[in-house]
Order: C-alpha cells, then structure tokens, then sequence
C-alpha cells in the first residue's frame, strides 16, 4: 500500500504536469492548489480502498467465519467496546461455528483474527511463534510503563534475554522464596485485621493486596523493601495505583486508542498524560536506584543474592539501561497479576461460602501455627500439601483470568491452522474465553467450581483434555515466565487472608462489575466484610 511519501511525490508530478499543461488555457491553477488537490484525491482514494474495496471485497480473510452484525466502517468495534476487554469472545468462540480462525474487524475495518481451537492458539504460541510479534499500538502503549525489557522484546534478542533471566525462575530457586512470600502474606493480613478493627469490619481488600504483591516483588524480585504494606502514602505505591486503577478517563482513552494511535494520544495536553509521565519518572527513578545500589554492592565484592535482578547482573548481558528497563518490566508485571487475581479470589470465596470454610479447614490444617511465628520456616512442601488449596488458586485464575487477551502480529505472509494469513494481521489469543469454553472443560465451564481439580490425576489439568485449554500464563517461549513465582505468591497470599479471616460480601455488592486497563479488575476495588477468626 502506498506510503504517505509515494503519494507526495506522485502528487508533485502531477501538479506541475497539470499546470504546465493548463498553461496554455485561460483558467490556470496555481502548482501548490493543484498538488494539494491531487493529494487530498489519491489519499481519499487510498482510503476508500483500505478501508472499504479490500476489507469488504479482496482480503482474503473475509471467507473466514465472522460474527454477524458488523458495522460497515466500524466493524465489530461498537459490539466489543462496551464490554470488559476479552469477554464477548467467549460467547463468539462457542456461538459461531468455525475451523479454528473467526475473523473480525475493528474501527475502518481494521481485520483481526481470533484462534479458536487448540491447533490455532498452539501454532501461535508454540511451533510457530516466532512468526508473530507483539502489535506495535501495544508497544507504544506498554513501553513507557513496562520498559523495553523481556515482555517487549522480539526475535533473537527476547531468546537472549529470556535465556539470561530464565535461572532467577527455575522451580528449585521459587522454592526457597516461599519464606519471603509467607512473610509479606502474614504481615498484609496483620495490618488488614486493624484495618478490620478501625473500620467496622469493611475492608478494601483490592488495596492490601496491591501492596503486599508490591512488596513481594520487591523483596523477592529485587532484594529491596517497599514498604507498601506499613506505609499506603509511599510514592511508589501511589503512582502505580495512579497508573493501574481504571479511571473514567482511562476507559474511554482505552476505546479512542481504536482510533488514534497511543503516541499520538500520549501527545494531548491531558491531566491522565501529565499524570503517568509523572508517574512514569517515580518508576525509573526506583529502577534506576536499585539497579545502582546493587553494582556498588557487587563492586565491593559483596556476594549478587539470587534475586530476580541480581540473575541478570550476574549473567553480565544486560547494559544499566537494559537493566532499568527489565527491572519496570518485573515490577508491573509482578505485582499488578497476581493482585487481581487475589482480588477475584476474594470475590468468588465471600460468594462461595462452603468453598471458603473448606479451604480454611485445610489451610488451619496444614499450615502449623508455628509457621505464623517464625515465618522463616515456610517452605514448599507445606504448600505443595494442600490440594484444595491448589484447587481453589488454578480455579480462580481459570475463571477470572487476569490478562484476559493477549495480541500478536503476523511478520510475515503465513499460515494458521491451514488458513492462509497476510502479513501484518493481528492476532488474538483469547484467554478468558478458552478458560471458560464447554467444549474443553464441559457444560459447568462457566461455574466455579474447584472439584474440578481434585479428581485423581486432575490436579494440574482440571479435567481438561489439553493443556491449551487454560491460558492464564500462555504457553511457548512467550508464556509468562513468572508462573511458578505467582503460583506460589497466590497460594501464600490466600492461605494468609483464608486462614485468619472471615469473609462476607458487602450487602449490595451482588454483581461482579469488571474494568478493564491493563488488566481486567472489580470495579470499585473488592470490598469485603471480615471478622478475624481466633485459634490459628
Ligand atoms: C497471576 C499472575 C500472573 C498472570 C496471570 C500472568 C500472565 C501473563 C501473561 C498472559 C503473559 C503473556 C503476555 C503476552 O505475551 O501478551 C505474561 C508474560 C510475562 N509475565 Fe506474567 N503473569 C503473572 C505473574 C507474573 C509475575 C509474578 C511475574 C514476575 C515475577 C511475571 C512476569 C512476566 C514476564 C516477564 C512476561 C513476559 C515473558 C516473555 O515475553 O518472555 N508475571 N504473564
């Protein structure tokens, strides 16, 4: 398609064409009137044809299965905008017969392609994975955020940086994080049971999770201490709330960003803009500080620890900015997941009444109260020993996952599940909507129901007949490569609030309203009614 330049320079031929030609007749038309005139002529015409001649009558897409009633300039975009982000494909996975592929498109008619079965979402994300890359409105939107660390690298460079920093998530090195994890959980849950005190028993439970996730991350990902959970006025938990928290403003620059590309909107002289800029100098700041504070230490021959980023020094591979930015990458995507996901457990136990009780009787069970004095004495093991434990945390991500979707670009013409895919296409891998399909996990797939995991030799598939089936983390070299870490935060996390407290939803609170920013959350923050349990 011919670029904006092309257009310019053939515009600028045809004018001074024209106005030599017309030179001659008694109307004549100045160069400059007759270039802009041909140029506003052929972009139309451009336009016309990206947007409606190829979409509605030449792309080859346009065979494959769609969801009815799209718009013909907006596509599916009014359908999908009103929802929380990923839920309407459940329905569209289930209601629309296909092969694997439904196409659908976005405003101009922008196509996307959603997989539907597992061939597809296993040939995106595993054999042939590196075909696709992440879009890039969604690097610009992540990058200032997130940094350009392992989560927005491409090609060889993400395989180097993947490998570098695999060491720091290897199970047998999870393992021994199970203290730092059990520590920040016991001591979220002894500030919430004042919390509970000052405030009636109405805890806003979304908030202390936030800040133990925070700390977590901090301590096991950095060796630093954050301090959230002791101090809710701390700057770096301030400005990620600012940034995390779904505002009005950020919803709605959510669907505009369907328009106008993210660095143009970043652009705009708006309060949301000048606030995560702000937000953003905080977080290189921390970064910045930390990774300092940990070469000195290496310079004077002090001994990495085995954090996260103390891994990625050691490797050697990673200039400071490198690092920097890796460090961004880990504290968004380390704390925010696992915090929604905690938020959604509690949303689901204080409307699961039977489930909450029989996991707290496990919990009481086989976590000794010993291990509340002297947390330094958790280990694996114990955890590892709690199947309705495990039962409950792979329910609750496979009901709610946390990031609903994820979007991949095709770098090349290919193919997917045999349907042939032009370059630069967009992709869906649809989480949510996988986690919750019959057709893999039975009629009860949109119940939570976390038996499903305590059936003999069902504790890691749920019952389902492929490992696709759940999507929460991905699979492939792009999957989330801090699983095992989050696994084992969540488990501490919940046994902590479970073991202590009971739980009641706030009467009103009936309807689970989820918000989408950078991932999909409660509305309002989850609120819960809590009385501190005594004898544990
Ligand atoms: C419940 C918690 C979590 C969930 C549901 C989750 C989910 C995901 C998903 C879906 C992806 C793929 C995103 C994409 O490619 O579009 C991902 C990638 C990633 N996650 Fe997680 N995550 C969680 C916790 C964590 C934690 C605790 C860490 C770090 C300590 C982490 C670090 C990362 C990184 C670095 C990537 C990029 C991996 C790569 O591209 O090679 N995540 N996560």
């Amino acid at each position: 398609m011919a670029s904006n330049s092309f257009l310019a320079i053939v515009s600028l031929i045809l004018s001074v064409g024209i106005t030599r030609y017309n030179s001659q007749t008694t109307f004549r038309w100045s160069t400059l009137w007759v270039f802009l005139v041909t140029y506003a002529l052929l972009s139309g015409s451009r336009w016309l044809y990206r947007v409606v001649i190829y979409p509605l009558f030449l792309s080859p897409l346009r065979n494959l299965p769609s969801p009815p009633g799209a718009h013909p300039l907006m596509g599916h975009a009014l359908q999908l905008l009103p929802h929380p982000l990923g839920l309407p494909f459940i329905k569209w996975m289930e209601s629309i017969p296909n092969d694997g592929l439904l196409y659908y498109k976005m405003a101009w008619n922008t196509p996307r392609i959603m997989t539907t079965s597992v061939k597809a979402a296993s040939e995106v994300q595993t054999t042939k994975s590196y075909d696709f890359i992440r879009p890039q409105n969604s690097r610009d939107f992540l990058a200032p955020i997130l940094g350009i660390g392992v989560l927005l690298a491409e090609g060889e460079e993400h395989k180097r940086q993947r490998k570098a920093l695999m060491p720091a998530f290897h199970y047998r090195h999870i393992k021994d994080l199970y203290p730092v994890f059990w520590e920040h959980s016991k001591r979220m849950a002894d500030a919430m049971a004042i919390d509970m005190k000052e405030s009636q028993s109405k805890v806003l439970v979304s908030d202390w999770v936030t800040r133990a996730t925070l700390d977590i991350i901090g301590a096991a990902g950095f060796g630093q201490s954050f301090n959230a959970i002791d101090e809710p006025q701390g700057e770096l938990h301030q400005v990620y709330k600012n940034v995390f928290s779904p505002k009005p403003m950020s919803v709605q620059l959510h669907h505009i960003r369907q328009f106008i590309p993210t660095n143009l909107l970043r652009m705009l002289p708006m309060k949301r803009n000048t606030d995560t800029a702000a937000a953003i100098r905080v977080i290189r700041r921390t970064a910045r500080n930390i990774i300092r504070s940990k070469q000195i230490k290496l310079g004077d021959k002090e001994q990495p620890g085995n954090d996260i980023i103390s891994v990625a020094l050691d490797s050697g591979g990673f200039s400071e900015e490198d690092l920097v930015n890796q460090l961004m990458t880990f504290l968004a995507a380390g704390h925010e997941t696992t915090a929604t996901a905690m938020m959604f457990a509690t949303w689901l136990l204080c409307r699961h009444p039977n489930v909450q009780q029989r996991l707290r009787d496990e919990i009481r069970e086989k976590i000794p109260s010993s291990l509340l004095q002297d947390t330094s004495k958790a280990t694996a093991t114990v955890f590892d020993n709690m199947p309705y434990l495990n039962a409950v945390c792979n329910e609750v991500l496979r009901i709610y996952p946390p990031v609903p979707f994820a979007m991949r670009e095709t770098t090349k013409d290919t193919t997917i599940a045999g349907s042939f895919i032009p370059k630069g296409v967009v992709i869906i891998l649809p989480i949510w909507a996988f986690n919750q399909n019959k057709e893999l996990w039975g009629q009860d797939a949109g119940d939570f129901n976390p038996d499903r995991w305590m059936a003999a030799g069902q504790a890691n598939s749920g019952g389902a007949e492929s490992n696709y089936a759940s999507m929460t983390f991905l699979h492939g070299p792009r999957s989330c490569i801090g699983q095992a870490f989050a696994k084992a935060e969540f488990q501490c996390l919940l046994a902590s609030l479970v073991g202590r407290f009971d739980m009641l939803p706030v009467p009103g609170d009936d309807t689970l309203q989820i918000i989408a920013e950078l991932t999909n959350k409660p509305k309002g923050g989850t609120w819960a009614l809590l009385t501190e349990l005594k004898g544990w």
